[in-house]
């Protein structure tokens, strides 16, 4: 299919808004193509709205967001030579990228004039916190901010030189702290819709706008209320907002696999996912979209689909659940498949789990109580030690007196492990087991299956791979246990090749007396 059929398969509801969303990966490794081949197509038959992260040229680890918040540290601990360095790094970057992506020289001068000017902001605000000695959160989100206003002001520049009618716009200051000290709750998110909406809105008809990913200003900081990958929330919000046809989330891989494409060479894309299975996904090691992203679009019926930027013609994944109609539609577009009334055709078309994922960084930390039983407050006392020292449980298991937990474990986080263990102890002896990782089966169909769990950890023992620690998800979708780092790989391919693949072809891992049980009770 061409990029112009796939584009007039987004059926035209009256607004016909799309937005898409662009990492900072594709901002800084494809902006041509995004221009070129995404923007401009699309603009010509919707109102076509762009979202765009920080500018990463490598590794999003190495990206513009990770030096602004490293400077930003440098200023905390007093470093100024080391900030003004990074700082420097970042403007380098910026102008050599305008340098040689604008053609236009008046508008290449421009972008590099307001890209200087952005980063002498950002050095005059860490100037002033280390003569006060404090980076505060909302001066950090300052700083982090620079990373997007960089990014989209390149973007808008490039489209205008690419004669493209678009517009930089600053989403940084759309709400006020005061607004917005609930923090991010329903009220806010319908607050940020409206505003990003506006603004939006208020531009003459025909331009794109391209919006800052950063919004805010949230008290305590869009890190520690969202995290990484902010934009997709923002992009999310704006969709909402505009009662959008279509959010899009344009990344560098074709949409959701079965499996992550490289470690399973066998993964093949999946035409759609529900939320819930893109939330437990994108959880436990699959990270294609922002878990925050989906509640809001999904509740407003619009559909969300993760594309690709070098491969736009694609048809990419949609992520929607199958048992509701889209915005404009009072019921969907077939006949709608409840997860309560499967019928027996869906089972005898084998569908077993939607994806296998693996999550890794993972260490399991046991405690055996020193009492007979878990006493009242063990568990919250547990946790608060945690807590404290920010310590995430990914899985968690108790039987009587021994409480296993995996957590996420890397090298910064040690300091925080050893403190929270010396805590610990005073509720028993603790043990901890370290370079592990978390495989999970996840599947909306795996609610209806019997033996699931259990085909999946004969594989496992079939390939010999011990198992630390075994989890259900309270949602029964998603079926999880801890293994060894070192067997990661062939765990994910063994799963993949004898519980998707054959789903795919025809076959069934689960066994076919125990299907038929199944079939017996929904019939
Ligand atoms: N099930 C999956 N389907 C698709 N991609 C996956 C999956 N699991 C892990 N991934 C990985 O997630 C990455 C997401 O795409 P990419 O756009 O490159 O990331 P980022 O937004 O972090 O720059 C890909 O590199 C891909 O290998
Ligand atoms: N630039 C921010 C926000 C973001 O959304 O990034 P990305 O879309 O590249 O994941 C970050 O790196 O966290």
């Amino acid at each position: 299919m061409s990029l112009a059929d796939s584009v007039s398969s987004v059926s035209s509801l009256p607004s016909g808004w799309i937005v898409q969303k662009f990492g900072g990966t594709s901002v800084g490794k494809f902006p041509e193509q995004i221009c070129e081949d995404i923007v401009k197509t699309y603009s010509e038959s919707h109102q076509v709205v762009v979202v765009c992260s920080a500018r990463s040229t490598h590794l999003k680890s190495e990206g513009t967001t990770t030096r602004l918040l490293l400077a930003a540290e440098y200023a905390a601990d007093e470093k100024k030579e080391e900030y003004l360095e990074v700082l420097r790094l970042v403007e380098e970057d910026h102008v050599n990228n305008a340098r040689e992506k604008i053609q236009n020289a008046e508008l290449r001068e421009r972008l590099i004039d307001e890209t200087r000017e952005e980063i002498r902001h950002v050095t005059r605000l860490l100037d002033a916190c280390l003569i006060i000695g404090e980076v505060s959160a909302k001066s950090n989100d300052v700083v982090m901010a620079c990373g997007e206003k960089l990014s989209c002001r390149f973007m808008s520049y490039l489209l205008q030189d690419r004669g493209v009618k678009a517009q930089y716009v600053d989403l940084s200051m759309v709400a006020s702290d005061m607004e917005l000290s609930n923090g991010l709750d329903a009220h806010s998110y319908k607050l940020l819709g409206e505003r990003f909406a506006a603004e939006v809105r208020r531009l003459p008809e025909g331009t794109v706008p391209v919006l800052t990913g950063f919004f805010g200003l949230i008290p305590g900081g869009l890190l520690r209320a969202v995290g990484r990958g902010y934009t997709d929330l923002c992009a999310a919000l704006t969709a909402v907002g505009l009662a959008a046809e279509e959010l899009q989330i344009w990344k560098e891989v074709d949409g959701i696999f079965t499996a992550d494409p490289r470690k399973v060479q066998k993964a093949r894309l999946l035409a759609s996912v529900t939320p819930d299975e893109a939330a437990e996904l994108t959880y436990y090691g699959s990270e294609v979209i922002h878990p925050f992203t989906m509640e809001q679009v999904i509740k407003a019926r619009i559909p969300i689909r993760i594309k690709n930027v070098m491969n736009p013609q694609g048809d990419g994944t949609i992520i929607y659940p199958d048992n509701i109609g889209k915005r404009g539609e009072a019921t969907p577009p077939h006949p709608p498949i409840s997860v309560q009334n499967i019928p027996a055709s869906v089972f005898t078309s084998k569908k077993t789990a939607t994806a296998v994922t693996a999550k890794s960084d993972i260490a399991v930390l046991n405690i055996h109580s020193n009492k007979k039983t878990l006493s009242h407050g063990f568990l919250a006392g547990v946790f608060t030690v945690l807590d404290k020292h920010k310590l995430v449980v990914d899985l968690i298991s108790t039987s009587e007196v021994h409480i296993s937990m995996a957590l996420h474990y890397t090298k910064e986080l040690k300091h925080n492990f050893g403190k929270a263990l010396e805590e610990l102890k005073k509720f028993g002896d603790c043990d901890v087991t370290k370079d592990l990782c978390i495989v999970s089966l996840v599947g909306i169909h795996m609610k209806q299956l019997i033996g699931i769990a259990g085909a999946m950890f004969k594989i496992l023992a079939d390939e010999r791979i011990n198992i630390e620690m075994i989890s259900q998800g309270a949602n029964e979708i998603n079926i999880s246990c801890v293994i060894d780092r070192k067997d990661v790989i062939k765990a994910l391919n063994a799963l993949h090749d004898r519980l998707l693949l054959r789903a795919f072809t025809g076959g069934s891992a689960v066994d076919q007396r125990l299907e038929n049980l199944k079939l017996d009770d929904v019939i």
